[in-house]
């Protein structure tokens, strides 16, 4: 067994999104070969994605009768050098919009963030959402991150490293949010926080398509983002204004999710259809978008979302629809991330 025969068993490993062999996507990096292992290097860039574990999974079966143990690692090589990245420590920044406010971003974000933790990965939680700052809320002020004037610490939940914008800016300043300020802020958040090694940092992004949202797109470099709608009319011309902002910029849509799609009564089991239906998966439709999935509404997100645990982290059918939601943004980064390789960006 040489590399090359470990290459051409691997070309029978197709991606499950990109449509060829992951051989011919380039996305082998580095075959070794001795006399009682293979190591291989892949180019898989969303850890704990259902489908990156699927091509995994694949490899070691495509080698698994060689009588050699197989050794896998998975990296995306960052073009720029550390001293160059803004978050070097950081595989992948997901943010979490909508084109209005209340229809559930935070909410979406925060259970995002959990469930991607549940899966496995190491996960952390910016609430840059300054008009509706909702991580706060999950921490109680003892566990307020402490500064040394240096770096800041972030609290953890549900093995979540959580930061937020309040807790730099203190609940009680009215703080006036211009572009320079905000530019200000992140920065200080992005350099100053001890985020240490992360496959993915969740961004609650303000509702809206002002300063702030143009900022955090200019400052991160986005993996890709996820558009929060509900049903109704209004939400979808408003999201619609969000997908463009970010075609403006480039940068990656991982999907529309659509939130308070339908209502299971408690009383009737009768399943209400409040704001309309199908309103999320026509406008991912039509702007040729990965639709992420839906949830309903049920009291227990919004208690969770006051002092309980994520509803992603619960069994039952809501949780089920996070779940849903979590593993299509997880292996919709993957997709950014190979395909980025694949095509030399
Ligand atoms: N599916 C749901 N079922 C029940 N309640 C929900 C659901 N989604 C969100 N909520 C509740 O609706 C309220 C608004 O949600 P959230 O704060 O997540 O919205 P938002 O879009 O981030 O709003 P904003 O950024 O404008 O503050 C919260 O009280 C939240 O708990």
């Amino acid at each position: 067994m040489n590399e090359a025969d470990v290459r051409e068993r691997l070309a029978d490993v197709g991606d499950p999104d990109l449509g060829d062999d992951i051989v011919s996507l380039g996305l082998v990096n580095d075959v070794e070969v001795d006399d009682s292992e293979i190591r291989v290097s892949l180019a898989l860039g969303a850890p704990f994605s259902p489908h990156e574990s699927a091509i995994a999974e694949d490899v070691r079966d495509a080698l698994a009768d060689t009588g050699l143990d197989v050794e896998l690692s998975a990296s995306i090589p960052n073009k720029l050098d550390a001293d160059e990245q803004v978050l070097p420590g950081v595989k992948n920044v997901i943010a979490v919009a909508s084109g209005k406010g209340g229809v559930g971003k935070s909410t979406m974000a925060v259970n995002i963030a959990a469930g991607l933790s549940a899966l496995g990965a190491r996960v952390g939680l910016f609430d840059a959402d300054v008009y509706g700052p909702n991580v706060p809320r999950m921490v109680s002020a003892e566990e307020r991150p402490q500064t040394d004037g240096e770096t800041i610490v972030p609290p953890e939940r549900f093995g979540v490293k959580l930061m937020s914008m309040d807790f730099l800016t203190g609940e009680d300043d009215p703080v006036i949010w211009r572009g320079p300020m905000v530019h200000k802020i992140i920065t200080q958040l992005v350099e100053d926080v001890e985020w240490g090694d992360l496959d993915y940092l969740v961004m609650d992004l303000p509702p809206g398509t002002g300063d702030t949202q143009l900022t955090i797109l200019q400052t991160l470099p986005l993996t890709g983002a996820v558009i929060v709608t509900t049903p109704q009319e209004v939400a979808l011309d408003d999201a619609v204004k969000g997908l463009r902002m970010f075609g403006k910029h480039d940068t990656n849509v991982l999907g529309i999710a659509e939130n308070m799609a339908g209502f299971r009564c408690p009383d009737c089991g009768g399943f209400h259809e409040i704001f309309g239906s199908g309103g999320g998966k026509a406008l991912a439709q039509e702007h040729e978008l990965p639709f992420l999935g839906g949830v309903p509404l049920d009291p227990a997100v919004r208690t969770g979302g006051d002092d309980g645990e994520p509803v992603v982290l619960e069994e039952g059918e809501t949780g089920d629809a996070f779940r849903v939601i979590v593993e299509n943004v997880a292996n919709n980064a993957g997709v950014v991330r190979r395909r980025g390789v694949s095509e030399g960006r």
